[in-house]
């Protein structure tokens, strides 16, 4: 049975952050939670007991596979999905880029922060969250003590492809600049780079892989007992 859970961070004294191996880990039906060695050096935060499992947030660039990657990756570990675009627009009652329009990023970012939030209890949960989540600064330090949070990547030119070639790219990602959609890509990509890095737990390159081969890939990272 399980007792307790535990969180690790990895990274170095600096605070310069590491990807970190969590394989050693028994995070998903622990019966033995065990700490990798580098983690013993570097802090471990305890998390809530009495949580059965231990959530999955994926952040990552607009495109980048988050939904795609998070319903299956749900599907595999018997997880509920969540997609906090969707819930958005569930609440807005209308597209992503109709809310844009018509009430400005404002107030497509205020729904957002209230439905991370929201999401901050869930359990046994995979989020897939929107490519600007992560600018929600103040939420993210009560995602992490409850949720592991991955952070996909993936080759700019690949990424660029599918937004172009996602027909739903009009609807749910409208130009965040005002400039066209692909050419601002590199640069908002840029800019949140440092916030990806700093909420991830563990960082997935998908490259250029199928969406199948990401998920088993993932689910090769949490052991099960
Ligand atoms: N591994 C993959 N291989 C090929 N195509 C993919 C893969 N992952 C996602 N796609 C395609 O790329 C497009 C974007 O995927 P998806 O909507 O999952 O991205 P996202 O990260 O959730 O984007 P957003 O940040 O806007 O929510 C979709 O057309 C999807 O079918
Ligand atoms: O990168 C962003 O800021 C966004 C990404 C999409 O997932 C949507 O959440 C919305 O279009 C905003
Ligand atoms: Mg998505």
């Amino acid at each position: 049975m399980a007792c307790c859970q535990v969180r690790t961070y990895g990274g170095e004294p600096t605070g310069r952050r590491q990807p970190f191996s969590i394989d050693t880990i028994r995070l998903l039906g622990y019966r033995d939670v065990r700490l990798g060695r580098m983690n013993l050096n570097y802090g471990v935060n305890e998390m809530n007991c009495n949580q059965t499992k231990p959530s999955i947030v994926l952040v990552g660039a607009r495109a980048v596979g988050k939904t795609t990657i998070g319903r299956k990756l749900a599907e595999s570990l018997g997880f509920a999905f969540c997609d906090t675009d969707e819930l958005i627009r569930e609440r807005a009652g209308c597209a992503i880029a109709d809310l844009v329009a018509e009430q400005g990023w404002p107030a497509f970012r205020a729904l957002e922060r209230e439905v991370l939030v929201g999401c901050v209890e869930r359990e046994s949960t995979v989020v897939a969250t929107g490519g600007g989540a992560v600018l929600h600064l103040d939420v993210w330090p009560q995602i992490k003590r409850r949720m592991l949070v991955f952070w996909l990547t993936a080759p700019l030119a690949v990424v660029r492809a599918r937004l172009e070639a996602d027909p739903h790219s009009a609807s749910l990602r409208p130009s965040l600049t005002g400039e066209d959609v692909v050419q601002e890509y590199e640069r908002v990509l840029r800019q949140r780079e440092p916030l990806y890095r700093d909420v991830a737990d563990r960082i997935i390159d998908c490259d250029a892989l199928d969406s199948d081969r990401i998920v088993s890939d993932i689910m090769k990272i949490l052991v099960f007992s």
